[in-house]
């Protein structure tokens, strides 16, 4: 079980900083965009989550691995972050839930990672400086050479990458055996993980997981009796299509909930403006305050980009009155928004908890409630 330690590698950001230290998984090279993560567990549900397409990922935890890799905490059905930066990874792993080590599936998965003493430094620069576009390699020895290749590639900002992440294909995910299914929603994949649906059926849903390329008329043409958009990578700036969808379900009254790139997309829909955040919120001890209860609580949160909306006040958009839900204890963000006279909620921050803490889990019930509230099908 004892790993031996990779040959060397190096890190190059864009803006010429360059970290050294040994390979960690697979050999080779990747270029995404720098952002670190601040969740002490989780890392196989971080790794595996799709909105983490194209980054390259800081885990400011010193020590990554310690419980190995299993076939049931993937949020997805791979790797999906473009590299991982550790401290120092676990020499042998042990939990009894445990199938191979992390190091193990991130070689056969041809996941390029490094493993350097200086996190704590990077993290600093990163959050000085704001993520950025930065490589990994283990064959570029020359970090200048690196450096021109990083100027390169495309940066967050701009980048459309939801049709790279999402199903081609509709699938159903039913409630566990014992519940009863007395609604049907209609997911919209934009790079979901597999939690949310699962947080859904759990509460009596049937759900349909349609394409990030579906119109509201495919939606629709279902008979939802809620619509709800996912997570996802990159920049909803780009997401015309899914925001067009988002319209659609939103003038057909169609009760609605939106997680994290689906929180973003409602307000493209209602007329706001979306922007990108310095270094971003990534991790799993996130504060939030709830504008009408005053509660707090601590969420996983996974978003470089962010609403712009009044924070202090309700106000019009294109489909009624809103108000901002959620507040970010840090930094004052948007974190949630809802319609005052329509059935629609949505959250920047990602309450189906994988990884993270439990604390929102009430959102789905609420999500359930708006849904219970309509009229009955055959009065509709
Ligand atoms: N987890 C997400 O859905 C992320 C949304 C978007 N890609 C962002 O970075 O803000």
């Amino acid at each position: 079980m004892s790993e031996e330690k990779g040959g060397p590698a190096i890190l190059v950001l864009e803006d010429g900083r360059v970290f050294h230290g040994h390979s960690y998984g697979a050999t080779g090279e990747t270029f995404g965009e720098a952002v670190f993560n601040t969740g002490m567990t989780g890392y196989q549900e971080t790794f595996t989550d799709p909105s983490y397409h194209r980054q390259i990922v800081v885990m400011t935890a010193p020590h990554i691995g310690n419980t190995g890799v299993n076939d049931e905490d993937t949020e997805s059905e791979r790797i999906w972050a473009a590299g991982c930066v550790v401290r120092e990874p676990a020499r042998a792993f042990s939990n009894w839930r445990a199938e191979r080590s992390l190091e193990e599936e991130m070689r056969s998965q041809g996941v390029v990672g490094i493993a350097l003493k200086g996190t704590r430094a990077l993290t600093r620069h990163l959050r000085d400086r704001g993520a950025m576009r930065a490589a990994v390699s283990t064959v570029e020895t020359d970090p200048q050479k690196l450096l021109a290749r990083i100027l390169e590639q495309p940066t967050m900002a701009g980048s459309d990458l939801t049709s790279e992440v999402s199903t081609d294909r509709a699938y159903e995910v039913a409630p566990p055996e014992g519940v009863q299914a007395r609604f049907h929603v209609v997911a919209l994949d934009l790079g979901i993980k597999a939690m949310t649906p699962h947080r859904l059926a759990e509460r009596g849903c049937r759900v349909t997981v349609l394409p990030a390329s579906s119109t509201a008329e495919d939606v629709l043409a279902l008979d939802p009796d809620g619509v709800f958009f996912s997570n996802g990578p990159g920049d909803p700036a780009t997401a015309d299509g899914p925001v067009a969808t988002m319209r659609g379900v939103l003038e057909a009254g169609k009760p609605l909930f939106g997680i994290c790139f689906g929180n973003q997309i409602l307000g493209r829909a209602l007329g706001l403006d979306t922007y990108k955040l310095t270094f971003g919120h990534h991790g799993i001890n996130q504060p939030v305050r709830d504008t009408r209860s005053g509660r707090v609580a601590i969420t996983g949160q996974n978003h470089g980009f962010a609403v712009d909306a009044p924070i202090d006040r309700p106000f019009d958009t294109d489909h009624g009155r809103a108000e901002v839900s959620h507040i970010g204890l840090n930094d004052q963000v948007v974190e949630g928004l809802r319609l005052l006279d329509r059935p629609v909620i949505s959250v920047q921050f990602h309450p189906e908890a994988a990884a993270g803490p439990h604390d929102a889990a009430a959102l789905f019930d609420e999500f359930v409630d708006l849904m219970s509230a309509q009229p009955a099908p055959a009065a509709r």
